[in-house]
């Protein structure tokens, strides 16, 4: 059984060295290790290396970092979004949780209790349409098939059968083609197929704002690429940091690509106090999607829950406690 590690660059390599001790801790595993991002580029003139991939194709799952420095800006990210489409991973599941009272920028009496899992559209989009320079200018395409739109709302329905039954799609139908595009198809999703799934729509300026002031309103909720990733790093305000923000993403096959939401935070790399949470409860989401060990990732995730309650916290969470000790305090409490 290999998980793939692609540590990536900037606090990559910390928060994936977290993450494997963890997943250690729950089981055994084999784990073969590949550059990727800046750090491949550095070493093979590449952000996604021909090995690494193979590597990722044969492998049960993969557990990522993240990339990017400041000498490396948009190459390393190629790689990623190339990665993603190479597997074919057009589903990513963001779970959001407040952990606890007090934890985040927000008002506790507004968060408390709020648990919600953005379902981000994932190869498809403006990051991946025709782009380019002209003489005046520049510019980016974005484009949506029915289909594209349809496989991953399926996934968003079927999530909220498991959950409490309700979807929030989010879109921009009021001004953009490919939005309103994925309103009909959402819709009519909805209606054929899962009549018992209660559906709403959103536009993305007002779901921005209900995402902050009212966050228990959302159980599901669904979007194309760009909006989902800027959602997502707003929602990280419902947890306390994006330091506490897991992903999966997941394609029609199986396996999957497990990363933080969060980037390679150069500003804080070397220094040991990146957040190995978001990295850790990815590798849970890797446990149960991946390798249908739901036992392994509820014991993780309640680790996790516990070395917060203790107080346990790096300096994103505005505590004093190292990557290292964090990950100990989770370890001690699996
Ligand atoms: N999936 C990926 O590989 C991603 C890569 N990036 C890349 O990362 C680089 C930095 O981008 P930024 O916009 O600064 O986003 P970022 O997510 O790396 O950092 C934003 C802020 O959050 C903090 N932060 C992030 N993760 C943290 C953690 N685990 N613990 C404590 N604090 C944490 C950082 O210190 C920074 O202040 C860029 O090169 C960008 O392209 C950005 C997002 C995702
Ligand atoms: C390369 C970017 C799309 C990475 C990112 O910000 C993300 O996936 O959240
Ligand atoms: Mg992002």
């Amino acid at each position: 059984m290999t998980i793939v590690l692609l540590p990536g660059d900037g606090i990559g390599p910390e928060v994936v060295a977290s993450a494997v001790e963890v997943l250690a801790g729950v089981g055994e595993f084999d784990f073969a290790e590949f550059p990727f991002g800046a750090d491949a580029i550095e070493r093979c003139g590449t952000p996604l290396p021909a090995e690494a991939l193979t590597g990722c194709r044969s492998a049960e799952a993969v557990l990522a970092g993240a990339v990017g420095t400041a000498a490396h800006t948009t190459t390393p990210g190629s790689g990623l979004l190339r990665l993603r489409a190479e597997l074919g991973l057009y589903a990513n599941l963001r779970p959001v949780r407040a952990w606890l009272e007090g934890l985040g920028p927000l008002r506790p009496d507004v968060v408390a209790g709020a648990d919600l899992v953005i379902v981000r559209e994932l190869t498809g989009g403006l990051y991946v349409g025709a782009a380019g320079r002209s003489a005046e200018g520049a510019y980016d395409t974005c484009a949506y098939t029915a289909g594209e739109i349809e496989r991953v709302a399926r996934v968003a329905f079927r999530l909220a059968q498991e959950r409490r039954g309700r979807v929030t799609s989010v879109d921009k139908a009021n001004v953009l083609e490919t939005s309103r595009l994925w309103r009909e198809t959402v819709t009519g999703l909805g209606q054929d197929k899962f009549p018992g799934v209660e559906l709403e729509h959103l536009l993305v300026d007002s779901a921005a704002l209900a995402l902050v002031s009212d966050p228990r309103r959302f159980d599901v909720v669904v979007t194309e690429n760009l909006f989902g990733d800027i959602l997502s790093d707003e929602a990280a305000a419902i947890a306390g940091s994006l330091g506490l923000l897991p992903s999966a993403s997941l394609g029609d096959t199986a396996g999957g690509l497990f990363e933080p939401v969060h980037g390679s935070a150069p500003d804080i790399a070397g220094l040991g106090i990146a957040n190995p949470c978001a990295a850790i409860l990815s590798a849970a989401l890797l446990l149960r999607y991946a390798l249908y060990r739901d036992p392994e990732a509820a014991a993780i995730e309640a680790a996790v829950a516990r070395t917060l309650r203790d107080g346990i916290r790096t300096p994103d969470l505005g505590g004093t406690a190292t990557t290292a000790e964090v990950t100990r305090a989770v370890l001690a409490g699996l």
